[in-house]
């Protein structure tokens, strides 16, 4: 007879059901038991006795328990062992428990003290340190997808670091491998969930939920002052919080605000960088004037692809921008090669575009012959290049996969007649030979169509008629015509024609031996287009099964084409191989702006090369000097150039040494951005906490004017400020262009800031700007020099010049702008923002305090007392 279950089994089974597949430690007494399955699971892992406890239903209940005091090591192992515990606690006592009985009216006797799952131990949600390995992070992942998209959240409780990314979903997996994550959690049957990850409710993953719950926790109107963060980036952060919410059991860990991770192998850079670059498209839209623009030389479509990728995201590891660079080299040093793969790319069809159409059920005849095409290049392309010397390793890697498609190139080139149509239902696109059961009814229609031929030359003679033609339309199908003025003798009844229509000046007519050749022409036509259908089909197949392998050609291609384009490019413009390296120097002799030269090439004007050494002892550049001197120009080619330089390509200098940049920030001050609804300034200074935030020792920064978009003051110690907290804090390769030349007093401070300036000199009254970096401070900013030369009217430069002269004497007497400047302390020492020396104080005598010793009204005066001493430093 099957037993009863017991309350007390009752309220297990129901915690066990809101374990959701975790082992539930359930509290009884001193000790954490496990019944059932769980009880099997942990007695071999831990390697503890398996007993039974009761019945239910009849059965005895395998039970295991470790002691509540040494529970910690017991959870250790379980974590290790790949497993999730809940922690199912009593909430209240035994005796609370009572009270609640009688309260409603129950016998106290037997009343069950009432637990909860208070907590989930589960590998990422860990903070213990017993549980944690001291020289390793700890990290949680969620991931999740969003319109093709994937977006990855990851964070790391122990020490609240939390950063999102996103990427494609191919490169989801290596992203996850990098992350090397101990807990990852995913929507509940999305397909692309990692194995072993946890099931959470899709719902949990809401990009709209995700922002809402970054900012009240942080307490922020935006996140923009974080970073950049995609709709899959926020929706992966709302799983990631949902599950921390869930295994907290409502109590957060600690979490700092969300940083757009850099990845171990690709450049972060955020959009307003990326705009402000102009990297794939410039600032009005397009991609001309852009960065891709001016360096493309790829001569297929694939292969311009592939490069706005590279570009998108360049990589930060050495060895994969050196291989890279390698191929680009090996290409650039033979011509002859470069010239006639290049020629030879130039045919290779997009294979990957036909791959895409046909494997979504809308490819054409046209598309099989491509890849065909494309493939059987591939492979002369692979023995033409593995004939040469010294191949590079990326190009070792590459050419197996040029190839290998031998039975495929075969199998459609057997198969296809040379140049497919687009449209297949009319069919012709298979070749003869291929199949005889289509030859031969192809011949039925040749020779029906040879027997109408014959039919008509057999009329004109029989009816005498020499304009007598045979026709064929799409309404009538064949057809005999003859002019008007002949018709009446096909009219009579015995003729052996039928009357079918009479037009304008002709007469059609039919006849029975027309009529069978033609059927004989239209069945073999139908039963050949629907034998090539067949055989479309089947080739659609055989492509749809190999499409991994021929995606790996054409992106192999694609690659070969960006090397090559890479170092036609840089024989065209004498461009030089980056040395790359780890540390943190960016030396770059002879640096020009690709953009900017190339635009100032059609005027026939020179481009002024720049160096630019920057190194741990002088890693911040304070430029000044006239507008249009050519500061931003100079900023942006030194982003550009290790932008391109980590892309793997040749870079426009004459020398250059670049120390690999984990994240590239570009702000220009006040840009334009009244399109989301912010004032400029709002938008420059969102920008600069970003930077402020997210800047690493290995990132470099280039700030155009920040501080511009507001009053002089505000503006002047804004950038004062940001350019101290760089140089302290971020600590990153920074370029700094300003117009406040106060700022040239940092370079008393900050000892590892120098002053620099873009040189202009006055010649017989006129500006030259000379677009030539010096060391040092600007003198004179020129501004109604360039005003001048801008058109501004004669008589108004002539009044500002009489304004300025008496601000210079004003600024003369009182000691200028930054006048009050004079006793500011260091950016260090400013921190300290709590005055630490009086609260010392104060916790100085609070330590001195014997409480149990004082009197209560003695205590009362004494915190009179502190309390005023508190006002004081703090009023
Ligand atoms: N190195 C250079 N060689 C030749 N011409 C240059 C160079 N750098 C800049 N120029 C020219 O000067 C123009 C202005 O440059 P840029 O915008 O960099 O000046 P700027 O100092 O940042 O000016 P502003 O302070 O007004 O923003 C460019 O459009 C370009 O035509």
């Amino acid at each position: 007879m099957a037993g009863k279950t017991t309350p007390m089994m009752e309220q297990y089974l129901a915690l066990k059901a809101e374990a959701e597949g975790c082992l539930l430690f359930y509290r009884m007494g001193d000790f954490f038991e496990l019944f059932f399955e769980d009880a099997k699971i942990a007695s071999q892992i831990l390697d503890i006795a398996l007993t039974a406890r009761g019945k239910d239903s009849g059965e005895p209940v395998p039970m295991c328990g470790v002691p509540v005091h040494a529970a910690e090591g017991y959870l250790a192992r379980l974590i290790k062992a790949g497993q999730r515990v809940a922690i199912a606690d009593q909430v209240e006592t035994p005796d609370e428990a009572k009270q609640r009985a009688k309260r409603e009216g129950k016998p106290t006797s037997k009343v069950l003290v009432q637990r909860d799952i208070v907590r989930f131990v589960t590998a990422g949600t860990l903070t213990e340190e017993a549980l944690l390995e001291p020289r390793r992070a700890n990290i949680l992942t969620a991931v999740c997808e969003v319109r093709n998209l994937v977006g990855i959240a990851h964070c790391d409780i122990s020490t609240g670091r939390m950063e999102l990314e996103e990427c494609s979903l191919e490169a989801a997996s290596s992203v996850l491998a990098r992350l090397g994550a101990s807990e990852v959690v995913a929507p509940e049957n999305w397909a692309g969930a990692p194995d072993g990850s946890i099931d959470r409710p899709q719902s949990e993953f809401a990009s709209n939920e995700g922002e809402r719950r970054l900012k009240a926790i942080h307490e922020v109107a935006t996140l923009d002052g974080f970073g950049d963060f995609s709709r899959a980036m926020l929706a992966a952060a709302g799983g990631l919080l949902a599950y921390l919410d869930h295994a907290g059991r409502g109590n957060l860990p600690l979490l700092l605000p969300p940083i757009v991770a850099a990845g171990a192998t690709r450049l972060a850079m955020d959009a307003a960088t990326r705009t402000s670059l102009e990297v794939l498209a410039s600032q009005q839209g397009g991609r001309d004037g852009s960065l891709i623009a001016a360096i493309d030389r790829c001569v297929t479509g694939a292969g311009a692809r592939q490069l706005a990728e590279d570009l998108s995201a360049p990589l930060t590891d050495q060895s994969s921008v050196e291989e890279r660079l390698s191929l680009v080299q090996f290409f650039h040093s033979d011509p002859l090669l470069r010239a006639d793969l290049r020629e030879v790319m130039r045919a290779v069809p997009d294979i990957a575009r036909g791959l895409g159409r046909i494997v979504a059920g809308r490819g054409s005849p046209r598309d099989l012959g491509q890849i065909r095409d494309g493939l059987s290049e591939g492979r002369r392309i692979r023995d033409h290049l593995a004939g040469k010397e010294d191949r590079p390793n990326l190009l070792e890697e590459l050419l197996p996969h040029l190839g290998g498609h031998g039975a495929l190139v075969d199998h459609l080139e057997w198969a296809l007649v040379s140049a497919p149509p687009t449209e297949r239902s009319q069919g012709g696109f298979i070749a003869e030979g291929f199949d005889a059961a289509l030859d031969e009814l192809r011949q039925v229609s040749g020779n029906a169509r040879r027997a109408i031929a014959a039919l008509e030359t057999r009329y004109r003679g029989d009816t005498g008629i020499d304009r007598l033609k045979i026709k064929h339309n799409g309404v009538l199908g064949y057809f005999v015509e003859v002019p008007a003025k002949h018709a009446d003798a096909l009219m009579a009844p015995d003729s052996g024609f039928t009357h079918r229509q009479t037009m304008a000046g002709a007469v059609r007519f039919n006849s029975l031996q027309l009529h069978e050749e033609a059927s004989r022409i239209s069945e073999a036509g139908g039963r050949a287009v629907a034998a090539e259908e067949a055989h479309f089909e089947e080739l659609v197949e055989t492509i749809t099964q190999q499409r991994q392998a021929i995606a790996t050609t054409a992106a192999a291609l694609a690659r070969i084409d960006v090397a090559a384009g890479q170092a036609e490019r840089a024989a065209e413009g004498r461009w030089v191989r980056p040395d790359i390296s780890k540390d943190r120097t960016l030396h770059i002799t002879g640096g020009r702006h690709p953009v900017v030269e190339a635009s100032l090439g059609v005027t026939g004007d020179r481009f002024v090369p720049n160096d630019c050494t920057l190194e741990d002892t002088d890693r911040l550049w304070l430029i000044g000097g006239p507008n249009m001197g050519g500061k931003s120009t100079f900023l942006r080619q030194n982003a550009l150039i290790v932008l391109l330089a980590q892309a793997g390509g040749f870079v426009p200098a004459t020398a250059a040494r670049i120390g690999l940049v984990d994240r590239l920030f570009s702000r220009v001050g006040a840009s334009d951005n009244l399109a989301r609804g912010r004032s400029t300034f709002m938008v420059e200074m969102v920008e600069t906490a970003a930077i402020l935030a997210q800047a690493t020792e290995q990132s470099f920064v280039i700030l155009d004017e920040v501080g511009r978009g507001t009053s002089t003051y505000d503006g002047l110690a804004l950038a004062w400020a940001v350019v101290e907290a760089v140089h302290e804090n971020n600590r990153c390769r920074c370029l700094f262009a300003t117009h406040y030349h106060e700022l040239a007093r940092l370079a008393e401070t900050c000892d590892s800031l120098s002053l620099h300036h873009v040189r202009a000199r006055e010649w017989k009254s006129e500006l030259v700007l000379l677009h030539e970096l010096a060391e040092g401070p600007a003198d004179q900013s020129y501004g109604l020099a360039v005003a001048k030369l801008a058109g501004v009217p004669p008589g108004v430069v002539m009044r500002a010049k009489s304004v300025l002269e008496r601000l210079e004497k004003g600024r003369a007497e009182t000691g200028g702008l930054a006048a009050g400047l004079g006793d500011l302390p260091l950016f260090a020492a400013a921190q300290d923002t709590g005055n630490e020396d009086e609260i010392d104080i104060l916790r100085e005598r609070l330590k001195a305090i014997d409480v149990d010793a004082l009197a209560p009204r003695e205590a009362l005066e004494l915190l009179y007392e502190l309390k005023a001493a508190a006002d004081d430093t703090h009023p």
